[in-house]
């Protein structure tokens, strides 16, 4: 048994104990310190058919913990490795993290880098993995001198960690945002412009001035499509989000005039090598005042309210889940 959030179709999303299976061949049991509140666990929370596909669920798309049990054929982890754990189903096709317990897949757990404590790495969670993966895509095809890289939903969780480790790395980081009351905070974190993102949201011209060497988007929609016509020659755009739109109304010009490369970023699936590579430069890269100064813990109980603030972009950074109480 566990204490958890759970979402139906039934009832308005609750704390209350779920039934856990033991787990499984090749699965864990993990003792939940820390969760965190994704743009998908608001999906979530909002019974969005396409992230709940189980009924009833317990959402948390991330759990950070330590391992108390094993099933038969584990061999990735052992009992008491702290742990995280981002995507891979969880809070989509199988419970989740805002849980004390989760039975969890042992094939996607990574055992945390001795500088990242539990609470850090709840705080990175799924967003700034994300935004890890999209900056190891991107540095294939940019490097630094190579001129300014542009951050979209700079204010998101995503957002903020992007700009946060591109500029560990050295690059030069203009943040796209609808709130211009964030502006000293996206500096802090490393940008060294911020723009409206009003200058990008509405259909523009297929092939536009060439001003961006790379770019890490999480917005899709008209945005990434103006993003794209804005690259240079050579230059790489990652696409790992639909905040704006899931559609991408944009020409093939962007790829045949400029060589410019569309990177698609997919956390939930990324293999054990990709995570822990990930991982182990979160580890190095990131600065945890910084990731602090954008992230504010919650109960499970505030979680829940919390999803759907986050789905209308009304949170700035990064929401901690604190199941362990
Ligand atoms: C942390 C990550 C994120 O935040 S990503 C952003 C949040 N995610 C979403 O908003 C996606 C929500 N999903 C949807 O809206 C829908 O599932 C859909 C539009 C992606 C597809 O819906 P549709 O009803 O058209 O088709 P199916 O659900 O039947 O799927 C068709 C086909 O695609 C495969 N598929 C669906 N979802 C995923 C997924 N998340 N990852 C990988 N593949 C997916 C599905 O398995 C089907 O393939 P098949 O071979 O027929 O099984
Ligand atoms: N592909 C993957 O594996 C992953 C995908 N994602 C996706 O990335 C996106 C961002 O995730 P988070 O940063 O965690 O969410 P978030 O809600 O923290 O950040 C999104 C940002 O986009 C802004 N925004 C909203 N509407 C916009 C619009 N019309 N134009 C421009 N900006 C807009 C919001 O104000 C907010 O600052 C989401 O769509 C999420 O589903 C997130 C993590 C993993």
């Amino acid at each position: 048994m566990t204490r958890a959030v759970l979402v139906s179709r039934a009832a308005p999303p609750t704390v209350t104990d779920v039934d856990l299976p033991d787990p499984a061949e090749g699965e864990a049991l993990v003792d939940v310190t820390y969760s965190s509140v994704n743009f998908k666990d608001g999906l979530a929370l909002a019974r969005n058919p396409g992230v709940a596909r189980l009924d009833p669920l317990v959402p948390g798309i991330d759990v950070v913990g330590t391992v108390s049990g094993l099933g038969p054929g584990v061999h990735e982890v052992a009992i008491g490795d702290r742990v995280v754990l981002n995507g891979a189903g969880l809070g989509e096709t199988r419970h989740g993290g805002w849980a004390t317990q989760a039975v969890v897949p042992s094939g996607s757990l990574v055992v945390l880098p001795e500088a990242i404590d539990d609470s850090f790495a709840a705080a990175i969670g799924t967003a700034g993995f994300t935004a890890m993966l999209s900056v190891l895509a991107l540095e294939r095809f940019v490097a630094p001198d190579d001129g300014p890289v542009l951050v979209t939903g700079a204010s998101g969780g995503v957002g903020t960690v992007a700009i946060a480790l591109l500029t560990a790395r050295g690059y030069r980081v203009t943040a796209s945002t609808g709130r211009a009351a964030n502006t000293e905070s996206l500096r802090r974190l490393g940008a060294t412009e911020v723009v409206d993102r009003g200058t990008l949201s509405d259909p523009g011209k297929p092939m536009q001035r060439a001003t961006w060497a790379g770019a890490v988007d999480s917005v899709g929609g008209a945005t990434l499509a103006n993003v794209l016509a804005s690259t240079r020659w050579g230059g790489a755009v990652t696409a790992c989000g639909l905040a704006q739109d899931s559609a991408l109304p944009t020409t093939v010009l962007p790829f045949i005039l400029r060589s410019v490369s569309l990177l698609g970023i997919n956390s939930v699936d990324a293999p054990l090598e990709l995570r822990r590579r990930a991982w182990d430069r979160l580890a190095t890269d990131l600065d945890a005042a910084l990731l602090a100064d954008v992230t504010r813990t919650v109960t499970p109980e505030q979680a829940i309210a919390v999803g759907a603030e986050v789905v209308a972009g009304r949170v700035h950074g990064r929401t901690v889940v604190a199941v362990a109480g």
